[in-house]
């Protein structure tokens, strides 16, 4: 009789579903006690393992959260903002902790994740792997210690079926770069130059998303001055550092009082 916490994955199809399915699974931490799916997805009633090709895993996948929920003790949520919404509810229910990696949601959104929050763990971050988190670190170091002489710009690429930009990453390294600044984002962002843009404006922190084939997730934060340049960049090459993030949120909050997280409380940073 195994007590390791039991984990339910869902968007369990899809890019990240998958890798955190091979990431449970492989881990002597945690198990994979259920997978969610849409209803009429082709996977519903199918073992996973099978579904994506390997060996049975013995866990079939649903549409019903909460019958899954029922079993766990923590969700791993990497899907879309409407249906992440609908998991923090249910989620909350059942007391589980809800690791929310889905970016692209509205100011609204995450602000409905509030009522949630009240019952449960949530963590949540644009990015789930160490290496980003700390580059937050140093980006809200280096924009402190420069003054607006430099520009701030953040360039990130994704591979072609990214649906949200910026990215998340990008929008987690602007909010470090304007927090370094004493500056509100929301403020300063210039999100998508195109046509007859006039001068780039003094203290604007700039984005610019590139979209292609397989990037799994590329981001520079770029200080541009007169005569010199510093570049901190970070570059992932595999979708096993957010799931492994993920991973260890879910395992983290399990002591942890109702609220919500982001990943440099998890890591400590
Ligand atoms: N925080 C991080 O570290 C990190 C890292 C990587 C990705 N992400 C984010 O994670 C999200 C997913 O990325 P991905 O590349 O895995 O996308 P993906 O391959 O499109 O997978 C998304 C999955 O969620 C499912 N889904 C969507 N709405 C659903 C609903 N209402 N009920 C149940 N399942 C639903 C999709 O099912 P259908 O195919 O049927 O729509 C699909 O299986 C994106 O927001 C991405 O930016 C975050
Ligand atoms: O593949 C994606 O989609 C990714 N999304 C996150 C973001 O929006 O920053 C993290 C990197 C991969």
């Amino acid at each position: 009789m195994t007590h390791l916490p039991g984990i339910v994955v869902t968007g369990a199809s899809g890019r990240m579903g998958r890798m955190l399915i091979r990431t449970i699974v492989e881990s002597d931490r945690a198990q994979l006690v259920g997978c969610v799916e849409r209803p009429g997805h082709d996977w519903i009633g199918q073992d996973v393992g099978l579904a994506m090709g390997g060996a049975a895993l013995d866990v079939t996948a649903t549409d019903d959260p909460l019958e899954a929920f029922a079993r766990a003790q923590a969700v791993i949520d990497f899907t879309a903002p409407e249906a992440t919404l609908e998991f923090a509810t249910l989620a909350a229910q059942a007391r589980l902790v809800h690791v929310i990696g889905t970016t692209g949601m509205s100011e609204t959104q995450i602000e409905a994740l509030a009522p949630a929050a009240r019952h449960a763990v949530i963590v949540r971050a644009g990015n789930m792997s160490l290496g980003v988190n700390l580059l937050t670190q140093l980006t809200r170091k280096v924009a402190a210690a420069l003054d607006r002489e430099f520009d701030i710009e953040i360039i990130e690429a994704h591979h072609r079926h990214k649906v949200d930009a910026p990215s998340g990453t990008a929008l987690m390294l602007g909010e470090a770069a304007a927090e370094g600044r004493g500056v509100n984002l929301a403020d300063v962002a210039d999100r998508g130059r195109d046509g007859i843009t006039g001068a780039r404006k003094e203290g604007h922190i700039g984005f610019s998303a590139i979209r292609g084939g397989d990037i799994v997730g590329e981001h520079d934060v770029l200080f541009a001055a007169r005569g010199e340049r510093i570049v901190l960049r970070h570059v992932a090459t595999d979708r096993g550092v957010f799931a492994r993030g993920a991973l260890t949120a879910a395992l983290w909050g399990q002591d942890k009082a109702p609220g919500q997280y982001d990943m440099i409380d998890v890591l400590g940073l």
